[in-house]
């Protein structure tokens, strides 16, 4: 399952993000990875459900009226504080936690309300673009610090005859989260001396920016977003590349407990809400206060946040595979009752082995089930594809 680990100082709203994401499942007692531990639990990215396309909808228990819902996994990492690569406030076992992610939500408190170390000062005191930069400097130096702390056993190889110095870096790097693939691109793109004794800390740190950048994606949530000063909001938004999102965490907990008490209909990535009980005025208001900063960013942003990180910063699509072409069930007549998370270029074969990794020379070929017919070996397949998988086990 795909991971989006939660990075960011104390007090940015990591666990308020954490705990309105992962609310939902409390309910899904049937999935396996529910509560995980205390900060891994599971969230879902939000899509089109196929089952729009046909008469009914598919009552899948992930599918809200044609929102579908894909789980994920989501890693709550303790808050970070500046000189954590080299341990500070236990950073080092934080920052080892971040190998296990795929993409980075880069939490951020964009109303500029706490200092560096996350704690409180007067809104608008603190620039959110330092704790944009200040996490992605953290994450550069602590892996630039593993490659330090293990260079002088690539030194000792390079003496053996049969040394081959893309090799020795690919060994070292892939016991941190890198594919072998991931190593040899960013090797092809900088240029570095073949002898690791001629290697300076530069080149190390380069290697590891490069690497970081590669492997884990970010996407900036400024969160806070209700209380920010407008000034914060143009600078996060023209100043990053692009990848920032706007949030109010707590406004999106307030309305799924909202909605958990049945006081409201709302399904997370919504843009609006609608108020179904009686409520006290407070209660009103709260809700009415969440619905204006909604209305400004478009819903959140905790939905938006999460299917940014995967959809866009890793590229996947969602793929539907069924065993009934016509009638797009399973064995048992569910309805849809799989999403599978791909990346771009995925081939039928490729959806095969995400369900079922034990199908090996078994794979025979797949049905495009919306048109019922066959598709080709390197066919690549796109958001919302609903296949049949074809093989000699007869799934
Ligand atoms: N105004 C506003 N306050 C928020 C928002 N999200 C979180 N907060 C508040 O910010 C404070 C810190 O939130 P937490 O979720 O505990 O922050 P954290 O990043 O998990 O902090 P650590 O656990 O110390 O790393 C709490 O008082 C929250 O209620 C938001 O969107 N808007």
């Amino acid at each position: 399952m795909i991971t989006v680990a939660l990075a960011g100082k104390p007090n940015a709203g990591k666990s308020t993000f954490y705990t309105a994401a992962t609310m939902a499942d409390v309910d899904v007692a049937n999935y396996p990875f529910t509560t995980i531990d205390a900060n891994r639990g599971v969230t879902h990215v939000r899509t089109r459900c196929p089952c729009l396309d046909r008469e009914t909808r598919c009552g899948n228990e992930n599918c809200r009226d044609g929102k579908r819902y894909v789980p994920i996994e989501l890693l709550d990492v303790a808050g970070l504080v500046p000189g954590a690569h080299e341990g500070r406030g236990l950073g080092n076992q934080f920052l080892d936690e971040l190998t296990n992610a795929d993409v980075i939500l880069n939490v951020v408190d964009a109303s500029g309300g706490t200092n560096a170390e996350g704690e409180p000062v007067p809104v608008g005191t603190r620039d959110p673009l330092e704790d944009v930069t200040f996490i992605e400097r953290e994450m550069d130096l602590w892996l630039a610090g593993i490659v330090d702390r293990n260079w002088e056993a690539v030194e000792r190889k390079s003496r053996s005859p049969e040394f081959d110095v893309d090799e020795a870096i690919t060994e070292l790097l892939t016991g941190f989260g890198a594919s072998e693939a991931d190593v040899a691109a960013v090797l092809r793109n900088v240029e570095y001396p073949e002898d690791p004794i001629a290697w300076e800390d530069e080149d190390r740190e380069r290697l590891a920016r490069r690497l970081r950048r590669r492997t884990k994606p970010i996407v900036v949530v400024a969160n806070k977003a209700d209380v920010a000063p407008p000034e914060n909001l143009e600078r996060l938004r023209t100043e990053t590349d692009g990848s920032v999102v706007f949030a109010t965490a707590d406004g999106e907990l307030a309305l799924r407990r909202a909605e958990e008490s049945g006081a409201i209909d709302y399904d997370p990535g919504d843009d609006d809400f609608e108020i179904r009980a009686d409520l006290t005025d407070a209660q009103r208001e709260g809700l009415e206060t969440v619905r204006e900063v909604m209305a400004k960013f478009d819903g959140t942003g905790v939905q938006t946040a999460l299917d940014a990180a995967v959809y866009d910063r890793l590229d996947r699509f969602t793929a539907y595979p069924v065993q009934d072409a016509s009638k797009w069930t399973d064995a048992r007549g569910n309805v849809l009752p799989d999403a599978v998370l791909l990346s771009r270029g995925s081939t039928p074969r490729d959806l095969a082995y995400a369900v079922h990794t034990d199908i090996g020379e078994g794979y025979l070929h797949a049905i495009d089930a919306r048109s019922n017919r066959r598709i080709g070996e390197d066919h690549e397949l796109s958001e919302g594809d609903v296949v049949k998988i074809v093989s000699t086990a007869g799934q």
